[in-house]
């Protein structure tokens, strides 16, 4: 593989750092401003939270864009609901235009959450968010799967941008959650490794200071459609612009 380009990567990223990387999930990722906009819109911190782990456990196998379909999510009626949430997100997704396929599977994942959710308060939503290793760890033991599989990262990832808005406090990524291996990402690191993609951005992460789930955040949203992010990033912030175009552009 290309040691030169590995480098550049590694460079670019330590340059951007992690503030870059916040700048990018708060302004640019639309996965972030239809959070915002649900959280705002339901004035439930408690459930607000539940109902985005959910929707990130089964943000898999999608039949539109994960920003498409977390748009969809953002704009069911959620404050309507009376019942039981896990009775009324199964609704949601079984009817869902952009979550169509193994849609069993995905229901067989929501209930096996039940217990989790029943338990968890605003205090201890808190806890997790000071401490996201243990609520990945949390995810995987109750879906008795590896805590590197892409939704349980992916899930921790919408959790962290949730804790972010309820809690008010920016806490980084810890090192240990690895990033969501989707194919944006999959189809990214073949360029620079035919290795384990994860033990790669592992390696990228701790010698640029940026966590991994940080890195995903400078790339995913460029990688899905750069020229519809490139006009809002260059009005925003031209040096991050410049890096990221620079990231883009070296595969
Ligand atoms: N790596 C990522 N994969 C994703 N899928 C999805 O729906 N959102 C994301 C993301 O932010 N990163």
């Amino acid at each position: 593989m290309d040691n030169n380009k590995i480098n550049i990567l590694k460079c670019v990223i330590r340059s951007l750092g992690i503030e870059s990387a916040r700048t990018i999930e708060e302004k640019i990722d639309l996965q972030y401003s239809y959070l915002r906009h649900l959280k705002e819109r339901l004035n439930n911190n408690v459930l607000f939270l539940k109902l985005i782990i959910l929707n990130a456990l089964v943000s898999y196998q999608l039949s539109t864009t994960g920003e498409n379909w977390w748009r969809e999510f953002s704009e069911y009626p959620w404050e309507d609901i009376s019942g039981s949430i896990l009775e009324e997100y199964v609704g949601f997704l079984s009817n869902s235009k952009g979550n169509r396929r193994f849609l069993e599977g995905k229901i067989k994942r929501i209930y096996r959450l039940k217990s989790l959710l029943n338990t968890l308060s605003f205090e201890k939503f808190k806890n997790y968010y000071n401490n996201m290793e243990t609520f990945r760890n949390s995810i995987a033991k109750i879906l008795n799967t590896k805590g590197s599989s892409k939704t349980v990262v992916f899930t921790v990832k919408i959790f962290g941008y949730g804790g972010r808005m309820v809690f008010n406090k920016f806490i980084p990524y810890p090192y240990s959650v690895e990033i969501p291996k989707d194919s944006r990402i999959e189809k990214y690191s073949t360029k620079f490794t035919k290795g384990d993609v994860l033990k790669f951005w592992n390696e990228v992460a701790r010698n640029s200071g940026v966590p991994p789930l940080h890195i995903d955040s400078l790339l995913w949203p460029a990688l899905g459609n750069w020229e519809k992010v490139k006009k809002p990033l260059k009005s925003l912030d031209t040096d991050i612009y410049q890096k990221v175009k620079m990231l883009i552009e070296l595969v």
